[in-house]
């Protein structure tokens, strides 16, 4: 039986496919442990709450032991009210031929009434994960309209390009993914972000200098970066259970920590670290201790990695400066 406090989490978008994935992973214990039993708060728009309904009856057919309570609501302050965790997973998905540039019209005035609840109603101790595309934008958003909530609660999901990275080196290098550190995509989740190899290592040694630069700049960072695109295309449709399980792994090394002296890949808003622009939510390589994300410090940036770095940065930097004109920052 467990004993610890029930953890209160939220996830917006709960009739969605990312929902569908995420949500009985949550309820599993996947993310806050074996102990920790689960208030699970789905939010979701009103022509959707009845689907909802029938996601958190599935939830409870699971007889899933760590499931304290499930609410249902359209409510946004509701749904925020007390919030330990929160996954802003709600939002307009991107269509065959659509630029997230697109998107941020349509999900700013989500975001900023998000950002706005959880300033005013979360917990203390409130840690976001934006899935939402345009996930950093969206992200910057929230975090803006939340000014008592510290900026680094704020983080938007680059994980699934993290791990997307991971799969690919392991499939050049004929490795597991589990031998594998030192990876990180900077920048914005979108075309522009710049997957990096440059601290590579397999079992702790270097191998970066095995991997042919002209696989790493024609195919790998490519791939990558237009994975979703890719997906999209195969599928038929955005990608769900990796995107959920990528939010899964976020939260939970936030919650619980990252092992030793390896980091992953966090969007943050930035402190300017590595030349970045201060406050844009751009993905960082991070250390999870003690509940708080660290910025990975002391890695030493090479022309090439400024340049891409930089030119995902100018990205960020112009969606930022269009939701301010949209008046959707401030
Ligand atoms: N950051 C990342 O790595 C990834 C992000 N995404 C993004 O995640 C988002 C969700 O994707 P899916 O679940 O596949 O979409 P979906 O269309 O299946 O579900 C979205 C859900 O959000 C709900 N929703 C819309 N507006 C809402 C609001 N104001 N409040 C609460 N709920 C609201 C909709 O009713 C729907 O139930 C999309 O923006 C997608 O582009 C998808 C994959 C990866
Ligand atoms: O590309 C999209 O619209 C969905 C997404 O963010 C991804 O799969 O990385």
């Amino acid at each position: 039986m467990s004993t610890n406090t029930p953890v209160t989490v939220t996830v917006t978008g709960a009739a969605g496919k990312i929902a569908y994935s995420l949500l009985f992973r949550l309820a599993s214990g996947l993310v806050f442990g074996p102990g920790t039993p689960v208030r699970l708060r789905l939010l979701d728009i009103p022509s959707a709450v009845v689907a909802a309904e029938g996601v958190a009856m599935e939830i409870e057919d699971c007889a899933l032991p760590l499931v304290d309570s499930i609410e249902i609501t359209d409510d946004v302050t509701a749904a925020f009210d007390g919030a330990n965790a929160a996954f802003l997973v709600g939002a307009r998905p991107r269509g065959k031929g659509m630029e997230r540039a697109d998107l941020l019209t349509a999900n700013g005035a989500i975001f900023r009434e998000q950002g706005r609840a959880i300033n005013d109603h979360a917990a203390a101790d409130i840690r976001v994960v934006v899935v939402g595309n345009p996930a950093n934008t969206n992200a910057y958003i929230a975090h803006r309209h939340a000014p008592d909530v510290p900026a680094g609660r704020f983080t938007a999901l680059m994980r699934l390009d993290h791990n997307r990275a991971l799969s690919q080196l392991a499939t050049r290098l004929g490795a597991r993914v589990s031998e594998l550190d030192g990876v990180v995509v900077w920048g914005n989740h979108s075309a522009t972000q710049f997957p990096d190899v440059t601290y590579l290592t397999r079992g702790g040694e270097p191998v970066t200098a095995g991997l042919d630069p002209e696989w790493l700049a024609d195919t790998f960072i490519p791939r990558v970066a237009g994975r979703g695109a890719e997906i999209i295309a195969v599928r038929g449709s955005s990608s769900a259970a990796s995107a959920a399980g990528a939010a899964v792994d976020q939260m939970r090394d936030w919650v619980r920590g990252t092992s030793g002296e390896s980091w992953t890949t966090v969007a943050l808003p930035s402190g300017g670290e590595y030349g970045t622009v201060p406050d844009v939510v751009t993905g960082l390589p991070c250390r999870s201790r003690g509940g708080e994300w660290e910025v990975v410090e002391g890695l030493e940036i090479g022309e090439f990695q400024r340049a891409r770095i930089d030119a995902s940065v100018a990205e960020l930097v112009s969606e930022r400066d269009a939701v301010r004109a949209l008046g959707l920052a401030d």
